[in-house]
């Protein structure tokens, strides 16, 4: 059976040279082209890349999204920086090449989407809830990827069951004392040297809390989840928001 042809892009990142790393030591895959910046995305083209795997900067994942959809490649997208604006953008080029698939996921580690799921489940029961997302002070950007998507998955549980609002009966004296607010839910962020990537949800009811937490130790967390996309999103057309899309966790 032929290889699928990946190529990478932020070859020379944190994430970005990990995965040339997991692409080249998969059996299915042949690394096409490891691409940083200042490179020509045409690249993609002349080498025959199949899908893409793009661990950019916001400031740089739509242009090389744009590129690949125009040329039928598919993506399976890492990079943070996702509004309802950019979403609907992506969808409108999506619509003029229906074969392409894109996969964007705020997290690839299997304990992170599974911490969304737990905390979607969890959420409706309890009176409070807060994310708490604590990174290596070199990120680009807070509140994270993964922890605004995990506040709106509350916030869109804590809707469907009909939760009351949360009690806070605080007057902040400082901005920013009690973090952002994602939908009604608190996003807290930190950053710290010695840290990766981890996140805490807290729960709180009568008398009682519940503490989910999730810590990505090591960049090889996110591997396994970046190459069941790139399996997957080969034969799914359109927009996936979500590695758990592609997971069979019901
Ligand atoms: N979804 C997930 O599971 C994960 C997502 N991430 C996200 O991935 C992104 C990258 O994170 P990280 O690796 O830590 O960041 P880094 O800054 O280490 O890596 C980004 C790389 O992309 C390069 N780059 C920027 N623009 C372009 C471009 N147009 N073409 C090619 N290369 C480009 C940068 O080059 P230069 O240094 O010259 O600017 C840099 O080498 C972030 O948004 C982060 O939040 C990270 C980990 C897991
Ligand atoms: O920048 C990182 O490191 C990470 N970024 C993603 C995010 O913003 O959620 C995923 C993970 O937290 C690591």
């Amino acid at each position: 059976m032929s290889k699928l042809r990946v190529a990478v892009i932020g070859a020379k990142g944190r994430i970005g040279s990990e995965a040339v790393r997991a692409v080249e030591a998969a059996d299915d895959m042949e690394l096409v082209a490891a691409l940083g910046r200042g490179d020509k995305l045409e690249a993609l083209v002349e080498t025959g890349a199949q899908v893409v795997v793009e661990l950019t900067t916001p400031g740089s994942v739509m242009g090389n999204l744009d590129f690949c959809v125009r040329h039928g490649i598919h993506a399976v997208v890492g990079t943070t920086g996702w509004t309802d604006e950019r979403l609907a953008q992506l969808r409108t080029w999506l619509d003029a090449s229906p074969e392409t698939g894109v996969l964007i996921a705020p997290n690839f580690s299997i304990g992170a989407v599974l911490t969304m799921k737990f905390a979607q489940l969890a959420a409706p029961y309890f009176d409070s809830v807060e994310v708490v997302e604590l990174h290596h002070p070199h990120k680009a950007d807070a509140p994270s990827g993964t922890a605004t998507r995990t506040a709106q998955l509350i916030a869109a549980a804590r809707e469907r069951a009909g939760s009351a609002p949360q009690p806070d009966a605080t007057e902040t004296a400082l901005d920013g004392a009690r973090g952002a607010d994602v939908d009604g839910v608190r996003v807290h962020a930190v950053r710290l040297n010695g840290l990766l990537a981890h996140q805490e949800v807290l729960l709180g009811g009568e008398g009682e809390t519940l503490t989910l937490r999730h810590d990505s130790l090591h960049h090889s967390s996110f591997m396994p989840g970046i190459l069941l996309g790139a399996r997957r999103v080969v034969e799914t057309p359109g927009l996936t928001f979500g590695l758990e899309h592609f997971l069979d966790l019901d």
